[in-house]
C-alpha cells in the first residue's frame, strides 16, 4: 500500500484525507501536518477509520512513500525539495512554485537522481490532456481567461500593489492581462492553473492570462484556448467553490484524488 503524508490540511488536503479514509484511494494515510492547528484538529475529528500521526515534514518523509503538498506556493519549495531528497515522490497543488526555473530544474534533477516522480494534477482546469497532446507538434498559442468573484482575489500582490478596490466593483472588470509567468507570481493563491497550463504547453512566458473580477460570479470559470498544427480547441469549466475555501474550486480537490487513484492503478487511461 502506498503510504501517504499530507502537508496542508485545508480545503484540498482534507478532501484527500477523507477519500483515503473512505477507502476510495488504495493507500494508507500515515501522516499529516498543518501549521494551522484548527484545520489539523477539524481534519482529525472528521476521519472515521484512520488515525494519521502528526509529523512535521522532516519526520514525515522518513515514514511515507509520497508527500502531498496542499499548503501554499511559499511552502512548496521546501516540501518538494525535502520530499525528493528523502527519496519520496511528491504531488504538488501549489504549482505556481514551478514558475521559478532554477527550482524547476533543481527538483527535476533530484527526482531523476533518486528515481522519484513529481506529480502536478490538472487542478481546477479541464483540457490539459489536449494541451499535452497538441504540444507534441507545434502549438502557436495558449490562452487562459479566469473569471472569479472579486473577494476571492483579495490580498493578491497585484491587487495590493495596484490599489484595486475589489469591494466596490459594480461591473465585471479585467484586473490583469499578461503572461502566465507574471500571473502566478502576482496571484499565488488564484491561478496555479496558469502554471499547470504553461507546463503542459508552451511555457510561462508564452502563455497569456486574463483575470476578470466579476461581482456577479458565483463560480470560478476558466476558459482555455489552444491553437496549433492540430487545429484549435477551447475548454470551459464552471467550478463550484470548495465549501471551506471559496478561492479554491472543488474540482481541484477531486483532481488531487484522481491523480492519487491514477498513481496506484496499473491501468493508465488518457494522455
Ligand atoms: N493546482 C490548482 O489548480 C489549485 C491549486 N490551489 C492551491 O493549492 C494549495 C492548497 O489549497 P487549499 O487547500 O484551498 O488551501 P487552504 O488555505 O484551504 O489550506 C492550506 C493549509 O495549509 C496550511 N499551510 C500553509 N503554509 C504551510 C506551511 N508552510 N506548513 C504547513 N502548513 C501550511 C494553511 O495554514 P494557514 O491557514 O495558517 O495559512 C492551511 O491550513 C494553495 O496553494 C492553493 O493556492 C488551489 C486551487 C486550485
Ligand atoms: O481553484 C481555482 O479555480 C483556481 C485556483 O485557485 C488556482 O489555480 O490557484
Amino acid at each position: 500500500m502506498l503510504k501517504l503524508g499530507i502537508v496542508g490540511c485545508g480545503a484540498i488536503g482534507t478532501e484527500i484525507c477523507k477519500a483515503v479514509d473512505e477507502g476510495s484511494i488504495e493507500s494508507e494515510l500515515v501522516a499529516v501536518y498543518d501549521r494551522n492547528k484548527e484545520h489539523l484538529s477539524s481534519l482529525q475529528s472528521s476521519l472515521l477509520n484512520t488515525e494519521p500521526v502528526v509529523y512535521e515534514l522532516q519526520e514525515m518523509v522518513k515514514h511515507v512513500d509520497l508527500v502531498v503538498e496542499s499548503a501554499s506556493q511559499n511552502a512548496a519549495y521546501e516540501i518538494v525539495t525535502t520530499a525528493l531528497e528523502s527519496s519520496c515522490d511528491v504531488m504538488v497543488m501549489s504549482v505556481g512554485a514551478f514558475v521559478d526555473k532554477n527550482f524547476r530544474e533543481k527538483v527535476t534533477d533530484i527526482a531523476k537522481q533518486k528515481g522519484c516522480k513529481i506529480y502536478l494534477p490538472s487542478g481546477a482546469l479541464v483540457g490539459l490532456d489536449g494541451v499535452k497532446t497538441a504540444s507534441c507538434n507545434n502549438i502557436y498559442s495558449v490562452s487562459l481567461t479566469s473569471r472569479k468573484p472579486p473577494e476571492s482575489l483579495e490580498g493578491a500582490p497585484y491587487i495590493v500593489e495596484n490599489n484595486i478596490d475589489l469591494e466596490n466593483l459594480k461591473n465585471e472588470t479585467v484586473v490583469f492581462e499578461g503572461s502566465a509567468a507574471e500571473a502566478v507570481k502576482m496571484f499565488p493563491a488564484n491561478v496555479n492553473v496558469a502554471a499547470t497550463l504553461s507546463l503542459s504547453g508552451i511555457g510561462f512566458d508564452e502563455t497569456s492570462v486574463k483575470i476578470i473580477a466579476d461581482p456577479g460570479a458565483e463560480k470560478n470559470i476558466h476558459n482555455v484556448t489552444v491553437k496549433g498544427n492540430f487545429g484549435e480547441f477551447t475548454t470551459r469549466v464552471e467550478n463550484l467553490p470548495s465549501p471551506t475555501n471559496p478561492k479554491t474550486s472543488y474540482l481541484a480537490s477531486l483532481s488531487a484524488i484522481a491523480t492519487l487513484k491514477n498513481i496506484v492503478n496499473p491501468l493508465q487511461v488518457g494522455t
